[in-house]
């Protein structure tokens, strides 16, 4: 199995929370981006991180920080255009992009194998992740030689994830929601309660 380029996507403005990002959160003691990297390195050829503005304020965690073309909020479509193409000027054009939004702190360790594999099964060329019925669709795998196609849909406009992933055959891979959800992600304060409560029992399943 080829191992796709991981991107966290750390550009929004998490307005629901106030402000600030999400991804310095700390959640039972440590920061969701600590979380996610000791996650979803290890499933991963490279991993990078896609935020705006100062890039020092992510220095302790060691990864390279793509911007967004323009900072402008574009949405998570613009994280993910910036990570195809930095992705594809760094690695083969052949490779695929794992993004993964920097609020989900519990994503599961077969999170990359899972949606090749599936994708790959329905000979479809864009994975989503599901759980609960639902898809997550910035947790995704990408073709990075889609970047063309992703530069043009934003110029005519596109916001959507699932409107630009919808373009494209497409399948979503399910995990099961016990012993909880791998997509839990943090949006709102009342979130974060649940989130302790919840690293508590992942921090004891994660080996
Ligand atoms: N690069 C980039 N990523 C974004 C942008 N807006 C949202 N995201 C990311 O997309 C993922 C889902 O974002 P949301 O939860 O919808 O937005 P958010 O900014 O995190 O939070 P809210 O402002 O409260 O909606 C998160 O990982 C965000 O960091 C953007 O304009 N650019």
């Amino acid at each position: 199995m080829t191992k796709p380029v991981g991107l966290i996507l750390a550009g929004g403005l998490a307005r629901r929370l106030g402000g600030g990002d999400k991804g310095l959160i700390e959640i039972g003691g440590r920061p969701i981006l600590a979380r996610l990297i000791e996650r979803l390195g290890p499933q991963c050829a490279a991993l990078f991180l896609n935020a705006n503005g100062d890039a020092s304020r992510f220095a302790r965690f060691g990864l390279s920080v793509i911007a967004d073309e323009r900072e402008e909020f574009a949405g998570p479509l613009a994280g993910v255009l910036a990570g195809m193409e930095h992705a594809a000027s760094h690695f083969p054009s052949t490779c695929d992009l794992l993004s993964v939004p920097a609020d989900t702190p519990f994503i599961p360790n077969d999170l990359a194998a899972r949606l090749i594999e599936a994708r790959a099964d329905a000979g479809a060329r864009i994975a989503v992740a599901a759980s609960a019925g639902r898809a997550h669709h910035a947790v995704a795998l990408w073709p990075v030689s889609l970047a063309g196609d992703l530069r043009q849909a934003l110029a005519d406009g596109e916001r959507r994830v699932s409107g630009f992933i919808a373009r494209y055959e497409n399948v979503a891979a399910q995990w099961p929601t016990t012993p909880y959800d791998p997509f839990f992600n943090v949006n709102r304060p009342e979130d974060l309660a649940e989130a302790e409560a919840l690293a508590r029992e992942a921090d004891v399943l994660f080996q």
